[in-house]
Parts: structure tokens; sequence; C-alpha cells
């Protein structure tokens, strides 16, 4: 069993058994202990996982995993040369969803996330940031947040929602003309809904500058939102410095980050969320962890799910981050479970595994946690525990 510390240290525990209560792990240690405090035979569902690691769910802290319409054609398009940049100065990229996202209906933008969230928590993600930002108008940016909402009400694996309504400048539009448009009309209805809990902003070159940014962000805080920046991706433009700046929960990409923007995150105590999938899918250099790891800050690793990064697993996340980023298994896992928990303020303790924490874990059909990235390519995820309920798999149940 790989379970991780309050500290965010990684401890393996052989013949270790953890018995679930009322939705909360109730103790884990040796099996010897476990079970004759709780008798698996007295158990709603006794899982048989002997030689098998079992790991604490997976908290994947970035995706833009709702959106409708297809972009493989742009994968393609990127293979052979074209930029991320370029396409979206065409009017393709993240503006081709938002058209494909305001002609969607409701009903069927909640349905394409149920169906992410679903291929999600097969992978073993039990919670989830999703963000708003194909919409750019009040309208739809609200309507992907109750999408957001509703799967959260209705699908076991937690949804954590996101307002990024500077996530591009619609087409047509003055940049700084949008920012007041967010700052003065879609942040107030945001608000006023109570349907997010952060607040995201692309600043890059040729999307949001710096300045632009944090008028958002600092009128997002106002309304009660905590800041987030996806920072430094294609170019150095200073959005790290800002997250330090504001206070943001995270800044996420980090492709370009410098020495001097690690040194101001981490003693601002901003969480860094390394997206491996997205570099991997451009054909990028990946973010170079080691200024964060060198100076002990929580980084996490998460999966940046989008139509220009198609992926939906953690697993392949924490995969890339040891052969790409050369983390160890150990800081990936970590990466993709307490510290993504960070990066998303909970502090309940998910993504760890020890006695109060919620009941949110995985069963690998591997024998230990090294084998997520060692075996990559491959689903190793064999059941998962929601609060403690069995929400996916197929782990042999002794009983129940
Ligand atoms: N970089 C900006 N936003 C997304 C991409 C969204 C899209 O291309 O649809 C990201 O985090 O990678
Ligand atoms: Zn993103």
């Amino acid at each position: 069993m790989a379970v991780v510390d309050e500290s965010g240290a990684l401890r393996t525990h052989e013949d270790a058994a953890v018995a679930v209560v009322d939705g909360a792990v109730a103790a884990v240690g040796p099996t010897d202990a476990v079970t004759s405090e709780y008798d698996p035979a007295e158990a709603d569902v006794a899982l048989d996982a002997r030689g098998k690691a079992v790991i604490p769910g997976f908290v994947d802290s970035h995706t833009h995993a709702l959106f409708a319409g297809d972009r493989a054609d742009e994968f393609a398009a990127k293979l052979r040369g074209k930029t991320y940049q370029e396409i979206l100065a065409e009017g393709g990229g993240i503006l081709r969803t938002v058209r494909a996202v305001r002609e969607a209906d409701p009903d069927a933008l909640l349905a394409n996330l149920l169906q992410q969230l679903d291929t999600m928590l097969s992978y073993g993600t039990t919670t989830v940031e999703v963000k708003s930002g194909y919409g750019l108008d009040t309208e739809t940016e609200l309507a992907m947040l109750g999408a957001v909402r509703r799967a959260d009400d209705q699908h076991p694996v937690d949804v954590v929602a996101t307002f990024m309504g500077a996530h591009a400048v619609p087409e047509g539009r003055d940049a700084d003309d949008y920012v007041d448009e967010v700052v003065e009309e879609q942040l107030p209805a945001v608000a006023k809904q109570g349907v997010a809990e952060f607040c995201d902003v692309f600043c890059e070159e040729g999307v949001f500058s710096v300045e632009g940014s944090r008028r958002v962000l600092e009128a997002g805080r106002e309304h009660g939102l905590t800041p987030k920046v996806h920072a430094e991706e294609f170019v150095h433009l200073g959005g790290a410095r800002l997250a330090a700046e504001v206070g943001a929960a995270s800044a996420d990409h980090l492709l370009h980050a410098t020495d001097e923007d690690a040194e101001a995150l981490v003693d601002a105590g901003v969480v860094p969320v390394l997206l491996p999938g997205t570099a991997f899918s451009l054909g990028a250099d990946y973010a170079d962890p080691d200024p964060f790891l060198d100076r002990g800050a929580p980084v996490a690793v998460a999966t940046d799910l989008n139509p220009n990064c198609y992926s939906q697993s953690m697993p392949f996340a924490v995969a890339l981050a040891c052969v790409g980023m050369g983390m160890t298994p150990a800081e990936a896992l970590v990466g993709a479970t307490r510290n993504g928990a960070l990066a998303i303020d909970r502090d309940d303790g998910r993504g760890t595994l020890r006695q109060g924490t919620p009941g949110d874990l995985c069963v690998l059909d591997a024998p230990s946690h090294v084998h997520v990235p060692y075996n990559f390519g491959v689903n190793p995820v064999e059941a998962v525990l929601k609060d403690g309920r069995l929400v996916h798999g197929r782990t042999e149940v002794v009983h129940g």
C-alpha cells in the first residue's frame, strides 16, 4: 500500500489493509491489526487486494473537461508544424470550441461532462477541477458552470468549479474591452449564482496581458473567487510573478518559468501545477520541476484535459511527469494526489491515505505504485472507492 502522509511523503507498507467507515478512512496499517478491529466479514463491502497496490484516489487539479465538438484535425495539423497560436489566431483552437459550446444545449453539455467523468473515474480520478472558458459571454459561461454543478451533484467524482471567462479574447473583440466585460458583467453574475470557487486567466502573449489578467483576478478576489493563473505556457510573460503577487492558489503550466519565478511562487505559497500531457501533445519541451522541487514546493501534476490535450488519464500524466520531466515515481504520485488537492484548496486530507481522510482510493492491478509510470500506456486502476463506496471496478469482492 502506498500511503501519502500529511507532510507529502510517500510511504509504502507491505501486508497492509485499510478500513473505511462512514466514508472516511478509519484505519490504515498492518492487515492483522486492521482486520482484527474491523472484521471484513461484517463490512458492507470487502475487497481482496492481496498482491495489489492501494493508493489515494487521484486529484486532477487542472482540466477543461467540459467542452463540445472535436479538434482532432488540429492535432494532425500541429504534427505537421502548425502552431497552437497560429490556429488560435485563425479562429480555431479555443475559439472553435467556443462556437461548439455556444451551439450545444445544456443537457448535451452535461452529458459530455458526465461521460468525461466516467472515463476519468475509470483511471482513478476521484476529485477533479473543471474550468469554464468556452463560453466567453455571460450566458454561456453560466451554462457551463451550471453543467459543472449538476455533474458534481450527479456523479461520484467530486467536481470543483473554476470560472475562466478570461480564457481567450472572443472573435472581433478588443482584449481590454473584453476584460471590462469579464470584470463588470461576467464575474458579478457568476458570484451572484455562487457557481465557482476559483477564477483563472490565460496570461499569455496574444491573449491576456499581465495587467489585464491582474484586473480579472483582483475583481474575482473581490467577488470571493480565489485566483489561479495559466502562466508561462508558450512564452515568458510574467504570469508566475502575477500569481505570486495576487496570492493565487496555483500557477499552472510554467513551461517557461525561470528560477526567479520559482522562488517567488514558493515564497508566496502558490502551488505549481505541471501539465506534462500538454507538452507531450504539443511536442514542446516539458516544464522543469527541479526549481520547485529543490525548494520543497508541493509540485502538482494534472492532465489539463481539453481538446488540445485529449487525455483523461492521471496514470499517463504520472508517467509523463517521470519520463518527460524527471520526477521520481513517488514525487509524481504525490503530485497527482496530495499536491493536486493543495492546488484546489482542499485541506481535508484528500489525496493522502490516513485516519480521518476521505475514503477515496484506488486498487491497482499492479504490485506497487512504481508500476503506474513503469507500465505506461495501460490503465493500472482495477477498482475505485469514493467516500468508501465502490464506484468502479473489477477487484474481487470477497464480501458484500
Ligand atoms: N492554455 C490555455 N488553455 C488550455 C487549452 C485550451 C484549449 O486549447 O482548448 C490549456 O490549459 O492547455
Ligand atoms: Zn488550462
